[in-house]
């Protein structure tokens, strides 16, 4: 945890988190329990450096990720041990935990059927897993929770089209099941354009949307998924900040931004905490939220991307007080909700005045 003077404002700040993906909250410790009760051995998985042996050895592998290539493949070795329903649940519900121990009062989740309905794992078991974890959680924290289906780019368009024709003939988009639809793997496979159809077909249902974007791939990817897929948001696209035109788009347009500012550095897409775009954002006015992105791989969850945002930009409490208004807004939730988050940072924040006497 950070050693400055806002460390105390930055844990009590109810936070939006919109950027985690549900499998990559899968920790070694629960892979290792998950593969035990479905009978999966994990040294036969096919990989030469044997990271698969114990937890501690997995543990010690996820902290020298070379590449996204190299993360993408341990994350998709990892989520193989998802079997039945009661396995999403546990996934699910483990990090809701983790998440109100961080003051996340609204969740907004990606999951990837695609990486399980490829594997034989039925959509609708993914989803009785994810439901149940989200009604308990619900019940038992002050939290809200939305989740969104991510396309894997890797899996090309086929694969994207039946997964988007899948949810909607579940009637989850119509029913607010899940509230909305994203698109995440390995952003340098295919442009963002590729999947123009799905998007087409998404907005014109009036399903949000959202794309990773100028994680990996240029600032030209951000401005193709705001004008050729028309998302009402974008997912890291950190390389913004290098486009003055494209900034001023996204002012303009209230885009909300989620940023994962440990990934990008575990990664290797920046240098530093320090190069993620959080002053020029302010700046500019560009709306954006700070998020984990896969906690369980990075070893770091929302409150540590806080806290190292705060270590590498000193800002001030009005400028948090920005930031978590900002991801209220940009949330996928109903007006209702957003109004009560916004009293409680507002709250929040003239708590942590009066006891500056400030
Ligand atoms: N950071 C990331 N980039 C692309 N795809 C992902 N899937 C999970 N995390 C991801
Ligand atoms: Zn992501």
């Amino acid at each position: 945890m950070c050693k400055d003077k806002l460390h105390e404002l930055l844990v009590t700040l109810p936070k939006c988190e919109h950027h985690i993906h549900i499998e990559g909250a899968l920790t070694p410790h629960l892979l290792f329990k998950l593969a035990a009760r479905n009978n999966i051995d994990l040294t036969s998985i096919d990989d030469h450096d044997g990271p698969y042996a114990n937890e501690e050895q997995l543990q010690a592998r996820y902290g020298s990720f070379t590449s996204l290539t190299d993360f993408i493949r341990y994350f998709s070795f990892g989520s193989t041990v998802l079997i039945t329903a009661e396995d999403f649940e546990e996934l699910a519900y483990t990090y809701f935990v983790k998440a109100h121990e961080q003051n996340v009062k609204h969740a907004e989740v990606f999951f990837d059927p695609q990486a399980h309905t490829s594997r034989g794992i039925t959509y609708s078991t993914v989803l009785q897993g994810l439901s149940r974890a989200k009604q308990r959680a619900q019940g038992d924290f002050d939290i809200s929770i939305a989740y969104i289906p991510c396309i894997l780019r890797h899996h090309g368009l086929q694969s994207a089209t039946r997964m988007f024709q899948e949810v909607t003939d579940a009637g989850h988009f119509a029913e607010n099941t899940v509230a909305g639809l994203g698109m995440a793997g390995d952003e340098l496979v295919h442009p963002p354009e590729y999947f123009k159809p799905v998007f087409d077909a998404a907005r014109s249902a009036g399903i949000r949307c959202t794309a990773h974007v100028g994680q990996a791939g240029p600032a030209t990817f951000v401005s193709s998924a705001i004008e050729n897929l028309r998302t009402g948001r974008v997912d890291h696209a950190w390389i913004a900040k290098t486009d003055s035109q494209l900034m001023q788009r996204l002012a303009e347009t209230n885009t909300l931004v989620t940023l994962c500012p440990i990934s990008n550095v575990t990664l290797g897409f920046i240098g530093s905490i320090a190069e993620a775009p959080i002053r020029e954002f302010l700046d500019r006015g560009v709306r954006f939220s700070v998020n984990s992105d896969d906690p369980a791989y990075f070893g770091k969850y929302v409150q540590e991307n806080f806290c190292a945002v705060q270590e590498a930009f000193n800002l001030s409490a009005s400028d948090w007080s920005t930031i978590a208004i900002n991801a209220v807004e940009g949330s996928w939730c109903s007006d209702e909700r957003k109004k009560v988050l916004k009293q409680q940072v507002a709250a929040v924040i003239s708590r942590w005045h009066a006891a500056q006497g400030t």
